[in-house]
């Protein structure tokens, strides 16, 4: 299969508060505005941003939870708006999602066996026998003793939970998970274990994730690629180790340089991100992260900056770091396949 495994393009998601009266026009808040990547298969696609930022509103977009104000989603190049009702079934298989609280998206009153093997019946009968060796292997994937089959997620401790919730979504063997801030519940060491856990499936099973993170060190640990999310926009795509290594646009700058530093010997950037995230409802004019930009310049107040290619392959937005002349005038997407797989040399 040529092209990506997921194509976003111009993905816009707009909440609309209340009702009109009349004519009126009726506030809206921007949620997520013209985002556009892609995921290859078997790759780690991470969204970073502060709270608020959209990275949520992405996911379920993606999963087909709430519908798009404007924009597309493809699955192997074909629009997932158009489906058909068991088209749309077949691919609910292919996507999976696991959530941050492991409380709340797990049934409390099923068994650990019967929460995994649940998505599989939904599609097909299982025998006793099947449903009991589904089960069994799904345990094994995911590094959870066998005897946990008859437990309540009540009496698992968090990280047990979230490795069930893996199960669960491994059940149908699908070709991209959506990790919503999976692991920013658990504690340090058990996060760890998990990360592992999901980089030995990826690399066992082929599986593509995206990897939603207000987390950096967790993100450095797990991304090959990562999107940086502002008020709804994505601001910086790039290489994970380009990225954390030198990052260009001043909010990823500023993210990174608030964040806890794993390394010691690497340099601390001194930039720190003044302000709050202005409201989605009402965005300032030019680029959204002006007001807080300590490079800010007329232009940022007054035009909204593309996203440019930069001669090392990532994508900014940024007036000042990425001038749209950048490389030859051309402001381009993110999710542009000309950008191959965006490795720097
Ligand atoms: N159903 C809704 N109605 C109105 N506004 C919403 C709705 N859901 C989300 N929003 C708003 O959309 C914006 C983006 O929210 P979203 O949850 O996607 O951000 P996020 O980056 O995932 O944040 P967090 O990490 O806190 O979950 C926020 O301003 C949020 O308040």
């Amino acid at each position: 299969m040529s092209g990506p495994l997921l194509k976003v393009e111009n993905l816009t998601k707009y909440y609309p508060l209340g009702a009109g009266i009349l004519k009126k026009r009726i506030p809206v808040v921007r949620a997520v505005e013209d985002v556009s990547f892609y995921v290859e298969a078997a790759e780690t696609l991470c969204i970073v941003g502060e709270s608020g930022c959209g990275k949520s509103t992405v996911a379920r977009l993606l999963m087909r939870l709430i519908e798009p104000t404007s924009g597309r989603v493809l699955i192997d190049g074909t629009d997932i708006a158009g489906l058909k009702k068991h088209e749309l079934r077949a691919w609910r298989r292919r996507m999976q999602m696991v959530f941050q609280d492991p409380y709340s998206s797990l049934n409390p009153r099923l068994t650990a066996g019967q929460i995994i093997t649940e998505p599989v019946e939904n599609f097909e009968r299982l025998s006793r026998k099947q449903r009991h060796a589904l089960a069994a292997d799904l345990l094994q994937k995911v590094g959870l003793a066998p005897e946990i089959m008859q437990r309540l997620p009540t009496e698992l401790s968090g990280g047990q939970r979230q490795r069930l919730s893996i199960a669960r979504a491994l059940s149908l063997n699908p070709s991209l998970i959506i990790l919503d801030e999976a692991v920013s519940a658990l504690d340090v060491s058990v996060q760890a274990q998990i990360l592992n856990l999901l980089m030995d499936l990826q690399q066992q099973m082929g599986i593509a994730f995206i990897f939603i993170s207000h987390d950096l060190g967790v993100v450095e640990h797990i991304g090959r690629r990562v999107a940086v999310m502002y008020l709804g926009r994505i601001v910086e795509l790039a290489p994970c180790e380009a990225l954390f290594a030198k990052p260009v646009h001043p909010y990823t700058e500023a993210l990174i340089a608030a964040a806890p530093v794993p390394d010691p010997t690497r340099a601390r950037l001194d930039v720190p991100v003044e302000g709050e995230v202005p409201s989605p409802i009402n965005p300032p004019s030019g680029c959204a992260f002006h007001p807080r930009c300590p490079l800010a310049v007329e232009r940022c107040r007054m035009e909204m900056p593309p996203l440019v290619l930069m001669a090392d392959g990532r994508v900014v937005a940024c007036h000042v770091r990425a001038p749209a002349t950048y490389i030859s005038g051309q402001p381009v997407e993110a999710g542009d396949q000309s950008l191959g797989p965006m490795t720097l040399s």
